[in-house]
């Protein structure tokens, strides 16, 4: 059976990720091969140092590959200008240096910038675009408040609604959890499995809850120092994908109940 191209967002082909300093190469991980489609909502998942971060710097076209390569909407993204990929991916960085004396709106009104003109005056379509990111997030409440007024939680959904307002395919987050408690964790994540169902868009994170990211995630992508491995979650508990992820005195994978436990 033929297969559906046009479904399938973004893709890598033995893709190396690592670093490069003159001649030495520093390779994080190698043989990446994986796959999303339109509307689904994938984890990367990792110990501490495994490459999660690298490889989302990958993704986006922050740094090169090392080796193979990665297509967004069928394109390679050596041959996509910065100007086209900022209208293909939007990127949500944990460690942003985003002036939080910004308003809500004008933060999220920053995700128009790719279909402005130089002076950054918004158009009818980019208003509706903006109220629209504003509307799926829930934020109409404090659109009016200053960023630095805002809580943790509240400013990640302000960060995705400015990724939202950019009008991808593919939205990118690094660790979007980090510093929220055990509710706003799970209601990010939950924000972003709507969203993809919601919008048809593809989102792709970085995260270290992997028990959330099992119950939400429609794939998962573990980068182990062994090898990467990419599919649905129960194919991947399937094949014990988990079990010997950390050093076993502590926690293991308990299969029946698909997450981890402490010993
Ligand atoms: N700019 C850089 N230059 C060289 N090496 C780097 C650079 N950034 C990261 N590394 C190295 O690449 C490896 C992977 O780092 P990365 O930040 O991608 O891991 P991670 O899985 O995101 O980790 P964490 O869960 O701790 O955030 C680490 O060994 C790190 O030291």
């Amino acid at each position: 059976m033929r297969k559906d191209i046009s479904n399938t967002v973004l893709k890598t082909n033995d893709l190396s990720i690592g670093y490069k300093k003159k001649n030495l190469i520093n390779c994080i991980a190698r043989g990446i091969d994986f796959e999303i489609n339109k509307g689904e909502l994938t984890a990367v998942i990792g110990v501490n140092g495994a490459g999660k971060s690298t490889l989302l710097k990958t993704l986006s076209g922050l740094i090169q590959p090392i080796k193979g390569e990665v297509l967004i909407n069928n394109l390679k993204l050596n041959n996509i200008s910065p100007e086209e990929m900022a209208k293909q991916v939007s990127l949500v960085l944990t460690e942003q240096s985003i002036s939080k004396s910004l308003s809500v709106m004008e933060l999220v009104a920053l995700g128009r910038q790719p279909y402005t003109d130089w002076l950054g005056r918004l158009t009818k379509t980019d208003l509706k675009n903006l109220m629209n990111a504003i509307e799926l997030v829930n934020i109409r409440s404090i659109k009016n408040k200053k960023c630095y007024e805002l809580s943790d939680g509240q400013f990640q959904k302000v960060l995705i609604a400015r990724a939202l307002a950019q009008d991808t395919s593919l939205i990118i987050l690094d660790e979007p959890t980090t510093h929220l408690d055990l509710y706003h964790k799970a209601y990010v994540l939950k924000l972003l499995q709507r969203l993809t169902k919601d919008t048809n868009k593809a989102i792709l994170f970085a995260t270290h809850e992997i028990n959330l990211a099992l119950q939400l995630c429609d794939k998962l992508l573990i980068i182990r120092e062994d090898r990467v491995l990419f599919g649905k979650p129960s194919k991947l508990i399937e094949l014990d994908a988990f079990q010997d992820l950390f050093p076993g005195e502590l926690i293991h994978f308990d299969k029946e109940s698909s997450s981890f436990k402490i010993k």
